[in-house]
């Protein structure tokens, strides 16, 4: 049976995400395999079609914006395009926690020693991350913070960007120096593997209390990851590079880690609540 066929079988199956929890939180969830390799295929195909202007350079990564302009007051909207819509609806249908259908996709581009600092995603998002990677694994890091509302000023958290434009994906970015942490925080940080065509799902408290961020080096830490499973994936993908030798620059892989060798894309999937239909009405 191909292997989209053996997908689409299931296709309308709800996920039953109590067995997709990892770690102690259970307000992240992730979903290996979430598509299979020709989709992702398929997706790469699309992201790499887009004329050059679609993509925006930022300092540390490439991104193209899906959906239309967050803007403070909300999203001005611009239908997302079929070949993303395939994903979204069935990110939608399968993990049953929107409330409505995925309006808004960031589609971000990590060099291997590229990633994305730590920051919580702006308050114009219904509080639900959807995050589908594609291409070279990648750890994401979670990390506790105080709750930024009605602190910022009193306990001194820097609050960096408040505009919801396409780059919404990096206001409210706390520059770790400035964290605040408190002895009696019971909540401890956590770090992820993401493998290709996985999705990782965060909510709730980890959306609000916890920061998110990639490091930007070659070489990603895995003994410590609370979806330890994946890592023997990291293996089979090497092989699968027809016998690639694996060497950072900065240093040569160790155990308990593994080099960043191609680029990630990664598809950031949300929902913005409030959609403005006219321009002139914000
Ligand atoms: O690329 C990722 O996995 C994280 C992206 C992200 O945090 C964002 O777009 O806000
Ligand atoms: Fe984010």
């Amino acid at each position: 049976m191909a292997e989209d066929e053996g997908y689409k079988m299931e296709q309308e199956q709800e996920v039953e995400l109590q067995k997709h929890i990892v770690g102690s939180l259970p307000t992240i969830f992730y979903i290996p395999n979430f598509i299979t390799n020709s989709e992702q295929a398929q997706l790469l195909h699309h992201i790499y079609e887009v004329p050059a202007s679609r993509w925006k350079s930022l300092k540390n990564r490439r991104l193209q914006n899906w959906g239309g302009v967050v803007h403070e007051k909300g999203l001005l909207p611009q239908d997302l395009p079929p070949w993303l819509t395939k994903f979204t609806q069935r990110i939608f249908q399968q993990t049953g926690l929107f409330p409505s259908a995925i309006n808004h996709v960031l589609i971000n581009e990590y060099l291997p020693n590229q990633g994305i600092m730590p920051h919580q995603d702006g308050p114009a998002y219904y509080p639900i991350v959807a995050i589908l990677s594609l291409e070279s694994p990648v750890v994401i890091d979670f990390t506790p913070h105080l709750r930024l509302k009605g602190r910022t000023e009193k306990e001194g958290i820097a609050v960096k960007g408040s505009d919801n434009n396409v780059t919404a994906s990096d206001d409210a970015i706390v520059s770790s120096n400035k964290l605040i942490c408190r002895t009696d925080d019971i909540r401890q940080p956590c770090s992820l593997l993401l493998m290709p065509c996985s999705l990782l799902l965060f909510k709730d408290e980890a959306y609000s209390d916890y920061l998110h961020s990639i490091q930007d080096s070659e070489l990603h830490r895995v003994d410590k990851v609370v979806n330890a499973s994946e890592t023997l994936k990291l293996e089979e993908q090497k092989l699968g590079d027809a016998g690639e030798t694996i060497k950072c620059t900065s240093s040569e892989g160790q155990s308990g880690s593994f080099c960043r060798t191609s680029t990630r894309v990664s598809l950031t999937c949300r929902l913005v609540l409030k959609v403005k239909k006219n321009l002139f009405k914000f």
